[in-house]
């Protein structure tokens, strides 16, 4: 989540200054609209979360049973209800996500809050209660709890996440919640595996969280710190406007694509997408541009070929010729890993 930061402008109030098609920075008429009633929908949101907010203190309401996780801006927390059961052991549990006001500023918190909310239910994004609470020092909310951890702790280190079976449903789920965010018109913009949190030991199910950095299509952002991995190219780039990059769910697609190659892999494919300064990823366009077998870099070699054809589509530089996040579904139930493809074309000449 974002803390306090200044307020990104939607494309439409850009466009309305400048009025030429240009002025939306690529963007097409209908994603400026979807935008606009994405941002215009969280507007009416966040001012009715603003009017219910609770103001308590949140040990009047709710008992710690154990942390959860730190973030960046907010602590989480396991808690059951003050009243319901706590004391016999029988309450239901809940995660509070606890945000320090020092850090976070109530637009912040209302944005996170309202946007988890406006969600609905998806079975892979962690469901939102309808509770925010207002404290002397601190903003809260509550979220269905998910107690196996984040994705991090299930990628090996070089090996990626195994069985295959578990990275293609991991993958499969994560698009499927991808493209219920981008049908809002909304983008998330924080796809890590710190940000998926595994439901059972075995990573049978994963769900999306932490909300703060979604915003409606088309708003206005510029990179705000060095890129990762995860961050397209098109945001390391000089932007098309000087408010800045309006932003599609082609964002969300890349940041798929290097999530899909760790979980295959263990490795990243870069550290930065940026041409000139990362070694690796110089490597990837090259490849990119000759097609050549000889030119595929070596962290790939482990891929079989729909996975390279998945990630070819996935992590295409430009973003307008890169494929939506559904385009997973089209390569589930193929081998993704060469070890997959060898065995696969064992059994099939034992036959
Ligand atoms: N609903 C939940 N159930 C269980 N654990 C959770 C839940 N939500 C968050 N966590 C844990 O808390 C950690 C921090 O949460 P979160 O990512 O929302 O905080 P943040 O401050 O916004 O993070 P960031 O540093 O990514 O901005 C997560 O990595 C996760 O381990």
């Amino acid at each position: 989540m974002p803390g306090k930061q200044p307020e990104p402008r939607p494309a439409a109030a850009v466009a309305s200054e400048h009025d030429t098609k240009d002025s939306l920075g690529g963007l097409t008429p209908e994603e400026l609209q979807q935008g606009q009633e994405a941002a215009l929908a969280l507007e009416e949101r966040m001012a009715l979360g603003a009017q219910t907010l609770v103001h308590a203190e949140v040990e009047q309401l709710y008992q710690e049973v154990r942390p959860l996780g730190q973030g960046r801006f907010g602590r989480v927390v396991l808690v059951t209800h003050c009243q319901k059961g706590a004391s016999t052991g029988t309450g239901t549990t809940m995660a509070l996500k606890q945000l320090p006001k020092t850090s976070t500023s109530l637009r912040s918190f209302l944005y996170e809050f309202c946007v988890g909310l406006s969600l609905g239910t998806h079975p892979a994004i962690v469901a939102a209660y309808g509770i925010g609470i207002e404290s002397a020092d601190s903003y809260s909310f509550l979220t269905e709890p998910i107690l196996h951890g984040d994705l991090i702790a299930f990628i090996q280190p070089k090996v990626g996440l195994t069985p295959s079976e578990a990275a293609q449903r991991c993958a499969a789920q994560l698009a499927s919640a991808l493209e219920h965010i981008h049908a809002l018109g909304l983008v998330y913009r924080d796809l890590k595996p710190e940000n998926v949190l595994v439901c059972d030991p075995t990573c049978q199910h994963v769900k999306l969280a932490d909300f703060g950095h979604t915003r409606p299509r088309g708003t206005l952002l510029r990179l705000a710190g060095p890129p990762i991995p995860y961050t397209a190219p098109e945001l390391c780039a000089l932007p098309p406007l000087p408010e800045g990059l309006p932003i599609q769910p082609a964002l969300d697609a890349w940041a798929l694509g290097v999530l899909v190659f760790c979980l295959l892999t263990g490795y990243f494919p870069w550290d930065q997408p940026l041409e000139d300064t990362d070694p690796f990823y110089e490597d990837f366009l090259v490849w990119r541009a000759s097609r050549q077998a000889q030119d595929r870099p070596q962290p790939w070699f482990g891929l079989a070929p729909a996975a390279d054809a998945l990630l070819w589509e996935l992590l295409d530089p430009h973003p307008r010729r890169r494929s939506p996040v559904g385009a997973v579904r089209g390569y589930l139930g193929q081998p993704w890993r060469q070890q997959d493809e060898e065995a696969s074309g064992l059994k099939e000449g034992r036959q």
